[in-house]
């Protein structure tokens, strides 16, 4: 019998615990890093991690701890599934730590705020690996939904198409299809960009704004994502790939999605503050629209849907105005 694939998951929210019960259905050896000890101490004496995950049980192959040092000890893969504006410091802590064999993988949606990285960028200038051994896994994947085995498509993206089999081997399960891909920036601006255009979309509904609107904010947040993924070198049929037109469409019609529901509550009218005192989990667009509007201006592409979601969120600007101005805007072909 072959040795198990040791994986370590460092952060016990809704994804890093719904991908840990998904990596040891795979057949893998999961430990699961907490930052608190009694989260740890919990998940390991009543095989549940409620406060993010109500009412699913973890296989036996899932393990927790808070000490980093045992997690990422000979881990082959470390999954890192923290807040992405999280991820500098905490991996500046763990780098030393890391075996020389572990492929780092990114499930975090995010740009960083301040030098508009995406997090394999993060990844590699702070652990100081190179791009082979880092790995994104991105997709419609609503942590929920996964950890019910509910059936879903993923992508696992890195730049050696090798160890993208490795890591699709290491998480592939009767409900969970991943497919690799080596457009690691393609897949990474898919699921950052995507929240953003989910809180647009909740913003819409919200505000009744029907369907229509919908599809239309659907479509252009895809054209605009495209615009800033082909300037940043990303293969364009990536956006219509699972990182792409699946994330979206999973995103905009999900109440599970944390990034519509709080788009839909600025919609509804509640302020800033009103909906971050309700949003009990990360909504990654929420910051990452600001990195992802300084991205596109670094390379001059324009999106307005981004644009206007930073001004509804940390302008305060109305929504009915923000509306009213996406709207106006000049008339344009659909491509150029
Ligand atoms: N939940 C999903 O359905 C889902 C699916 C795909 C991708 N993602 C992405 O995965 C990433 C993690 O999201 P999540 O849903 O697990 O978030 P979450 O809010 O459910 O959990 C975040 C985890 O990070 C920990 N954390 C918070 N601040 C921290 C800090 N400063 N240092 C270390 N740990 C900290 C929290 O204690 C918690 O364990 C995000 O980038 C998100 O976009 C989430
Ligand atoms: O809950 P959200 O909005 O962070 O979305 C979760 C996943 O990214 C959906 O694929």
């Amino acid at each position: 019998m072959s040795t198990p694939v040791r994986v370590a998951v460092m952060g016990t929210g809704s994804w890093g615990t719904a991908f840990a019960v998904v990596l040891a259905d795979a057949g893998c050896e999961v430990t699961l890093w907490a930052r608190r000890a009694e989260v740890a101490d919990a998940v390991n004496s009543t095989r549940a991690n409620p406060g993010y995950l109500p009412g699913v049980e973890l296989p036996p192959g899932v393990r927790a701890t808070s000490d980093a040092a045992e997690a990422l000890g000979d881990a082959d893969f470390v999954v890192l599934a923290i807040p992405s504006q999280t991820l500098r410091a905490n991996l500046a802590d763990w780098a030393p730590l890391l075996a020389p064999h572990t492929v780092l993988v990114s499930l975090m949606k995010g740009v960083e705020l301040g030098s508009a990285m995406r997090m394999s960028e993060v990844i590699e200038d702070v652990a100081k690996v190179r791009p082979e051994r880092i790995a994104v896994v991105t997709g419609p994947n609503l942590a929920r939904e996964i950890a019910a085995r509910m059936p879903a498509a993923a992508v696992v993206a890195c730049t050696d198409e090798e160890v993208a089999r490795r890591l699709q081997a290491a998480c592939h399960t009767p409900y969970f299809r991943p497919y690799t891909n080596t457009d690691v920036i393609g897949c990474e601006l898919g699921g950052a960009v995507k929240n953003v255009i989910g809180l647009a979309v909740g913003i819409a509904d919200g505000m009744g704004l029907g369907d229509n609107a919908k599809g239309s904010l659907i479509t252009r947040g895809l054209a605009e994502t495209t615009r800033l993924g082909m300037a940043l070198g990303a293969d364009p049929l990536t956006f219509s790939g699972l990182a792409g037109l699946g994330d979206l469409v999973a995103t905009c019609s999900s109440p599970l999605s944390r990034n519509h529901t709080f788009g839909t509550n600025l919609g509804k009218g509640m302020t800033l503050e009103e909906t971050i005192a309700v949003t009990k989990q990360t909504a990654e667009g929420v910051k990452s629209c600001e990195s992802v509007l300084d991205l596109a201006r670094r390379h001059g592409v324009d999106m307005p849907i981004t644009e206007t979601v930073v001004g509804i969120v940390h302008d305060a600007k109305p929504p009915v105005v923000a509306l009213k101005e996406l709207m106006s805007r000049s008339a344009k072909p659909e491509r150029r």
